[in-house]
């Protein structure tokens, strides 16, 4: 069966937590995404160490967001790690995002638009006003402008960046919460049925998986669930 169009968050303190959650959910997802917790405490052999033999994806999640000069320096840096997706902060600007779209032919830049643990009022206090959508979309524009091929956004956001960007862009969502579960420091959320029906084609998903009993067996349920939203709504995962 084709792994699921899910990234799973690998945010564990140590790396054999890490390379062991990794080999329970790689049958059922496409992909694992190490943070700035693994890669600043162990280094870049950390993607070795996640990747395994199971030649799932591996998603860099380092949030680059510095000078153009400097952010093509750190994208040199990682290109032998062979990410398949590397990403930056969009608010950065187009230089930045360029930089690192150059440095990095192999690798899928994504820009990041608005954190999702961001709430409207948090939003407004750090000098965004008005909804998130309409910013998400702005940084949407330029990012894409500025060559992203991919971009990370809240899954409330889905449809109105489409609608900015048009197909062919790939749309990350972190913010995925199954029906019940806790939507601990997270502010813009939806399920991952719905995150796909408003048309994510890569859905991020940490601690729901990683903290329950059995991420595998988590991983598998969020992974079936997905395809049956696949088939009732005639889109492919
Ligand atoms: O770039 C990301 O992956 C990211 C962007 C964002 O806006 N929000 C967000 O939560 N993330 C990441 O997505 C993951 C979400 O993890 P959980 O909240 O545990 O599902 C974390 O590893 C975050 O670093």
């Amino acid at each position: 069966m084709t792994p699921a169009p899910i990234a799973v968050a690998l945010d564990a303190p140590d790396l054999e937590t890490a390379a062991h959650w990794a080999s329970l959910v790689t049958p059922h997802v496409s992909t694992v995404k190490v943070g700035l917790e693994l890669y600043l405490r162990y280094g870049p052999d950390v993607i070795a160490s996640v990747r395994g033999a199971s030649g799932v994806q591996v998603f860099l999640d380092l949030k680059l967001h510095d000078i153009p000069n400097t952010v093509a320096g750190a994208a040199r840096a990682v290109a032998r790690l062979k990410p398949a997706i590397l990403t930056v902060h969009a608010a950065g600007g187009p230089s930045m995002i360029r930089a690192a779209v150059d440095a990095l032919p192999g690798t899928r830049i994504a820009a990041v638009t608005l954190l999702t643990s961001l709430s409207e009022a948090d939003l407004e206090r750090v000098g965004v006003n008005g909804p998130s959508e309409d910013a998400v979309r702005r940084l949407a524009a330029v990012a894409v402008g500025a060559g992203a091929q991919a971009l990370v956004c809240s899954p409330r956001e889905l449809a109105a960046v489409r609608a900015e960007v048009g197909p062919g862009i790939v749309l990350i969502t972190p913010g995925v919460r199954p029906a019940g579960s806790a939507v601990q420091d997270q502010a813009r959320v939806a399920t991952p049925e719905q995150a796909f029906a408003d048309g994510a084609d890569l859905l991020v998903i940490g601690r729901p998986i990683t903290g329950s009993p059995d991420p595998g067996a988590t991983a598998a349920g969020i992974a079936a669930a997905l395809r049956r939203a696949s088939a009732a709504a005639g889109r492919p995962l």
